[in-house]
Parts: structure tokens; sequence; C-alpha cells
């Protein structure tokens, strides 16, 4: 469903700023993968999620989502394809619009339509039902305004709004990093019955260890720019958080301060 073929991503080459984001990095997802990805700070997580919306062109290499090559598409042309939740609620939805009309713009994301977000009585019952499957009661606030939303109200609405279209890859990047526990275990019991239910194809950034070995059926890890882990089923089912911490140790030596991989 995803694949990346010698992906490399350096930013400020050939100056004293350069950063090897992503060396050479050969990534394969089958339909249906829920592939967790965890890494130190600047191990290139986040630009390897950009590469594959398009938001960051790769310096070399090739993406292909569905069959498809997608390389020299923009983000906006490729957004058919991919859903994607980011760290911060505020970047998901637009505040100054309401809830109903959030959803309107997720239901036509990657369609070449105009911005009317007029909603037929049919369509505001589909938002409202898809809406109580979140059980935060937002099945009877679709006027109000999102901003006045708590911030796991928002991501829960942000990962409604990115599965919508039934995306081809959704890209989760530390959603629920931003949330105090209680509702950031909401937003992950979400998460894993929209992916379930869809079977989406997902590729989820966590610093939380823990998180990242009980969802999803895969995991890799990122270090440098590199996947020097990659995991899955049995195996993957296996490990403890010890394993992992052992792994990364192999490759960054003996020191282990990264207070992040740790959470
Ligand atoms: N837009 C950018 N401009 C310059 N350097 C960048 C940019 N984006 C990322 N980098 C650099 O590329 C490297 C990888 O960054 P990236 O954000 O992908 O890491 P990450 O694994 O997501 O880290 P974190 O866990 O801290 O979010 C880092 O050295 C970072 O400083």
């Amino acid at each position: 469903m995803l694949e990346l073929t010698g992906i490399t991503k350096t930013f400020f080459p050939g100056t004293v700023n350069e950063r090897k984001a992503l060396v050479n990095v050969d990534l394969n997802l089958r339909e249906g993968d829920f592939v967790t990805v965890i890494g130190s700070n600047g191990a290139g997580k986040s630009t390897l999620l950009n590469v594959v919306s398009g938001s960051i062109r790769s310096d070399s290499g090739t993406v292909v989502i569905g069959g498809k090559n997608v390389t020299k598409l923009t983000d906006y042309q490729r957004a058919a394809y991919i859903g994607r939740v980011f760290q911060n609620p505020s970047a998901g939805t637009a505040p100054h619009m309401t809830i109903e009309e959030n959803l309107a713009m997720a239901k036509k994301r990657g369609k070449r339509r105009g911005l009317g977000w007029s909603v037929k009585k049919s369509l505001r019952q589909e938002f409202r039902d898809d809406l109580a499957t979140l059980e935060q009661g937002l099945e009877d606030r679709l006027d109000d305004w999102v901003g006045l939303l708590s911030g796991g109200q928002r991501q829960s609405l942000s990962l409604l709004m990115a599965t919508f279209t039934n995306p081809q890859i959704l890209l989760l990047d530390e959603h629920t990093a931003a949330l105090d526990p209680q509702r950031a275990a909401s937003v992950t019991k979400i998460t894993a019955e929209l992916v379930e239910a869809q079977g989406l194809t997902t590729l989820m950034v966590t610093h939380n260890m823990e998180q990242a070995l009980a969802m999803g059926n895969r995991l890799i890890m990122m270090h440098q720019g590199e996947i020097i882990l990659d995991v899955d089923g049995i195996e993957k089912a296996s490990m403890t958080v010890p394993d992992l911490l052992a792994e990364f140790e192999k490759h960054r030596g003996a020191e282990l301060s990264d207070k992040d991989l740790l959470q």
C-alpha cells in the first residue's frame, strides 16, 4: 500500500547546519499494516511522515501509494490518499468554523469542488452518527465552533475527519502527546477503533514505548535518519519496553539518557 524506496532528505546540505534527516530509507507497508514509529528526538520520524504526505519533497527516492507513484505530487494533490493528525490539537481543525462545517470540509478533501460547506439533512444525520461513535457528546453540538472544544475533543474530531474519506494511508504524528493521560487514553482507544473498523494502513509516531508496543501489528525504530528495527506479528507482540531500550542502546552506545524515548 505504501512503498518508500531509497528516500534521502538532508536539510541545509553543505552548510554548518547540515542535518541528514532521512538516509536511504526503504519501507514497505502492506494494506492494513498499523505501524508504530519510535526513535529519539531528531531521528527523522516527522520527516518520514512529511515525505509520505508530500509536505516535504525528498532529495531522492520514490513514494508509491496504492500502486501510484506520487513522488512528484504536491501535498494538496496527495490529499485524497492521505489522512493526517498532528500533535497540536489546533492543527487538524478550523477553530472559527462549526463542527458541522469542519466535517463538511473533511468530506470534500481532495475533491475539486467549491468552498461551500452547506450540509443536507441526510448528511447532517450521518455526521451525528459518526460523532456519536466518539462518545464525547459532540453529536449534539454540530453548530458549536470547534475552537470551543477541549484538546481531546478536537483530536477526536481531527481523527474522524482524517479517516472520513477512507484514506489509503493514515499518518498520526504524536497525536496524543499534548493531551492529559485520561484524554490521551480516550483518543488512543478511538484511534484503535477507527483504524480497525476501516482496516486503515497507518503510520503512528509516538514517544511512548508502551503505546508503541500495545498498538498496531508492526513497530519500527528510527535513529539518525535510518530504520534500525522493524518487527511485526508475534515478534512485536512478545517485545517489552526493556527489549526496545536494549535495541536502542545497541545503536546508540552505552549512553542511555534520552528521556523522550524513555517516556
Ligand atoms: N524544516 C526543517 N528544516 C531544517 N531541519 C529540519 C527540518 N525538519 C527537520 N529537520 C531536522 O531533521 C532532523 C530530523 O527531524 P525530525 O523532526 O524528522 O525528527 P523527529 O524524529 O520527528 O524528532 P522529534 O521526536 O524531536 O519530533 C533533525 O535534525 C531536525 O533538526
